[in-house]
């Protein structure tokens, strides 16, 4: 009809709609891990690599300052980042060494992969700025843990990627 238009407000996000791209970033981060197994297969170099995670919280906790959110939390939930990707790094290498021919037959360039990383660093540093008051919240883990069940499905994970993705959450909530 010829109605007059009239504006409906959007109904304003939710906790679920602020958190769960915490799960969502965190999960695109874990897929990495696989260019990163795959880069440091048939390598000298482990899954571990201090230097590099040394540099990757020193600049979360920068990029939070400058946002004025929290550096001591952020670095907290990338330390579980970091330990989540290099279980399944790990994960991956146990399986590629008792079955070599799932192993990968090209190798990634790690300085590629890990360009990839910053930028998800990057979103993930703002949506944690973004959900200081959620993560406070008694419903934080309860939203949390179902937008990770549904990211983990959307994205068919498979065990260890689903552990993974569940411990790299495990600080987002405080206590
Ligand atoms: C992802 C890598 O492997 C490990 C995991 C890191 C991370 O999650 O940021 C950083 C360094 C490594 O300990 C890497 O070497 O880049």
């Amino acid at each position: 009809g010829t109605g007059t238009a009239r504006a409906v407000p959007a109904a304003a996000p939710g906790p679920y709609a602020r958190l769960s791209p915490i799960a969502e970033l965190s999960a695109r981060r874990l897929a990495t891990a696989d260019l990163v197994a795959a880069a440091k297969w048939g390598t000298d170099s482990p899954a571990d690599d201090p230097v590099r995670e040394r540099q990757v919280l020193d600049e979360v906790a920068r990029e939070a300052g400058e946002l004025g959110a929290e550096p001591a939390a952020t670095v907290r939930i990338f330390r579980d980042q970091i330990e989540a990707n290099k279980d399944v790094q790990r994960a991956l290498h146990r399986r590629w060494d008792a079955r070599p021919s799932e192993a990968p037959s090209v190798r990634p360039d790690l300085a590629e992969v890990r360009a990839e990383i910053n930028r998800v660093n990057d979103a993930l540093v703002r949506a944690i700025a973004r959900t200081a008051q959620d993560r406070g919240a008694p419903y934080c883990g309860g939203v949390l843990l179902a937008s990770t069940v549904v990211t983990g499905g959307e994205l068919r994970l498979d065990a260890p990627h689903m552990t993974a993705l569940h411990r790299s959450l495990g600080s987002v909530c405080r206590p």
